[in-house]
């Protein structure tokens, strides 16, 4: 038997389809297949949000495992809406890459080395407002496209710098153009940034000798602390009822006794920020009272940011 697995075709998402089809195999020695899907998300070069925003890259992904093409479809996390999917469900996170962002630009510059006026490229309005916030004095500049072509703009003299995330850059093997890391206590990134969700069928988990090998391979890839932390990072999203292009950052450190969790809500133009943290300890070690209490505390703190003007400080339905 093989496994198929539904892949977005970018060079990114091939990369880490790749690297997951690997450790299944290495961990279970089931054969594995890669089946690219093309999105209109990945063929288009409208803004996100007049393609609709969330859920543009996942969606043609989902129809495509639901009409059983493949088995297991993998995602990059924070691109996948909050809001469950009838028949499906993420069977596995494996563990997280650096969920740090990272500036990339001319001349070994940073953030603080930047000219002024330097023209800096994202198309993110989270990155946006971090960049204004920081320095208002820069001219943030959006951008569409794959790695590859956003990098073509720092190389060609078009733009000084673009911000893209450690998790893809590594996965492309191009970690050499990064200029600065940028810290997640300054600079918290996408919730779930730099993990993987890899969605299946519900229906497999009601014939389990029929699926044993989906299950295991599920089983051999997972990784309790990633599921947790992302969780926690994607409860603030969902109860603030925000999209994947809401200006919010979230970071989660989970220990085996707690789980800690920083968010910031940015005005979109960099005026004003929300930064608020919150924590909760496990009551026992069970993963479904690590999960419950991730959930919980997401869910808190973003009560917490409602509470003190987050939906007044940015528009966070707007996807
Ligand atoms: N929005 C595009 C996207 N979706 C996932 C990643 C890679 C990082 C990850 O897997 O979280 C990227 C590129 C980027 O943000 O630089």
């Amino acid at each position: 038997m093989t496994l198929r697995i539904g892949t977005r075709g970018s060079a990114l998402a091939m990369a880490q389809t790749g690297d997951i089809a690997s450790a299944i195999t290495a961990a279970t020695g089931v054969d594995t297949e890669l089946v690219p899907v093309t999105t209109h998300g990945d063929v288009s070069r409208e803004s996100l949000s007049s393609l609709g925003g969330t859920g543009v890259f996942a969606s043609a992904l989902r129809e495509f495992l639901l009409r059983g093409e493949c088995d297991l479809v993998v995602h990059s996390m924070k691109d996948l809406p909050t809001v469950a999917y009838a028949g499906l469900r993420v069977g596995a996170v494996p563990v997280r890459a650096d969920a740090r962002d990272t500036l990339c630009a001319r001349d070994g510059l940073t953030i603080e080395t930047l000219p002024s006026g330097a023209r800096v490229g994202t198309g993110s309005p989270r990155r946006a407002a971090q960049l204004a916030a920081l320095r208002p004095d820069l001219q943030v500049i959006d951008i569409r496209g794959n790695v590859g072509t956003r990098l073509g703009f720092v190389t060609s003299g078009e733009l000084d710098a673009v911000v893209l995330a450690a998790a893809g850059l590594g996965r492309l093997g191009q970690l050499d153009v990064v200029t600065e890391y940028l810290e997640l206590d300054v600079w918290p990134t996408a919730p779930a940034q730099g993990a993987l969700a890899i969605e299946v069928r519900t229906e497999i988990y009601d014939d389990r000798d029929g699926n044993a090998d989906v299950l295991a391979a599920l089983e051999a890839i997972e990784h309790q602390e990633t599921r947790a932390a992302a969780t926690a990072e994607r409860a603030v999203l969902s109860r603030l009822e925000a999209g994947c292009a809401a200006p919010i950052g979230a970071s989660a450190v989970i220990t085996p006794e707690r789980v800690s969790l920083a968010a910031a809500v940015y005005a979109p133009d960099g005026s004003g920020t929300l930064r608020l943290n919150r924590q909760a300890d496990f009551a026992t070690s069970a993963v479904h009272e690590i999960i419950g209490t991730a959930e919980a505390v997401g869910s808190a703190l973003a009560d917490d940011l409602l509470a003190q003007g987050a939906a007044t400080l940015a528009p966070l339905r707007q996807s």
